[in-house]
């Protein structure tokens, strides 16, 4: 099943069409990498996906169906709630780890202290963290490390329960160890939500996507099963990439 759709998909800041005529479905419950040399467009696809290209000062044209229907006919707050979004650099809020989890929440009218509280432990278990912050999670978010934080990130990205989570590098600042907890993490996670993530690390986009799209210059080249992208590619622009030969 498609939870995205891109139809004669098209982005531009102002006149510069960066991408060109993408179509492109991405399946439920599944981890889609989106692979391409810098300046592809990666992360303008990425922020199209769920409205926010336009505050980055972009326009698109063509359609993109989230469950069938025009992302667009769908209110901004219920695009953002259902479709989550976390960037290379970790950005929780300067407040503690609790309100970083219970913000959102908060926000769309959860009161009860029991439900707040049953969600901040369940979202620092589903991201490896409890064990970890357990005993400060009164404490500043901006204590933890780089890798912590990039993980309290993503299950601030959770607590809303979207169905989609589009992540942007989010392992590009971050070293091997937390790499690989936050791989383990997405693993996970792709059981109830569906995944898409632009990474530059190939080795990445290999362990853990299901399906892979190359992209260059705004272009979508290739788009399969990621075993077949990095073990029999269609199109000899995609084989060149993956072999380290440009980008
Ligand atoms: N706010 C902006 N205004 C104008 N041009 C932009 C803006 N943001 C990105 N671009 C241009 O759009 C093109 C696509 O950029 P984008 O950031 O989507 O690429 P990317 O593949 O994610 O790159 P990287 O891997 O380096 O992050 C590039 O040519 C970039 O210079």
């Amino acid at each position: 099943m498609n939870v995205l759709e891109l139809k004669d998909f098209r982005a531009y800041y102002g006149s510069k069409r960066v991408i060109n005529n993408l179509n492109m479905a991405i399946k439920k419950n599944k981890i889609t990498a989106i692979i391409g040399p810098s300046g592809c467009g990666k992360s303008t696809l990425l922020m199209s996906l769920n409205t926010m290209l336009e505050e980055a000062e972009g326009r698109t044209e063509g359609q993109i169906l989230f469950n069938g229907k025009d992302v667009h006919s769908i209110s901004k707050e219920e695009v953002r709630r259902r479709i989550g979004i976390v960037f290379q650099k970790p950005t929780p809020f300067p407040f503690s780890i609790y309100k970083n989890l219970t913000y959102a929440p908060i926000y769309y009218g959860v009161k009860d202290k029991k439900r707040l509280d049953g969600i901040v432990v369940e979202k620092l278990k589903i991201s490896g963290l409890y064990e970890e912050v357990k005993d400060e999670i009164h404490g500043s978010a901006l204590k933890l490390s780089g890798g912590q934080q990039q993980r309290l990130c993503i299950a601030r990205a959770l607590t809303v329960e979207p169905d989609v989570l589009l992540l942007d590098e989010p392992c590009s600042a971050l070293d091997v160890k937390n790499t690989a907890n936050i791989e383990k993490m997405l693993m996970n996670l792709v059981q109830d939500y569906t995944i898409v993530i632009v990474t530059h690390n190939l080795s990445q986009a290999k362990r853990i996507s299901d399906y892979t799209a190359f992209m260059l210059d705004g272009e979508l080249i290739e788009y399969d099963e990621t075993h077949r992208i990095f073990t029999s590619p269609q199109d000899n622009r995609t084989k060149e990439y993956i072999e380290g030969i440009y980008g």
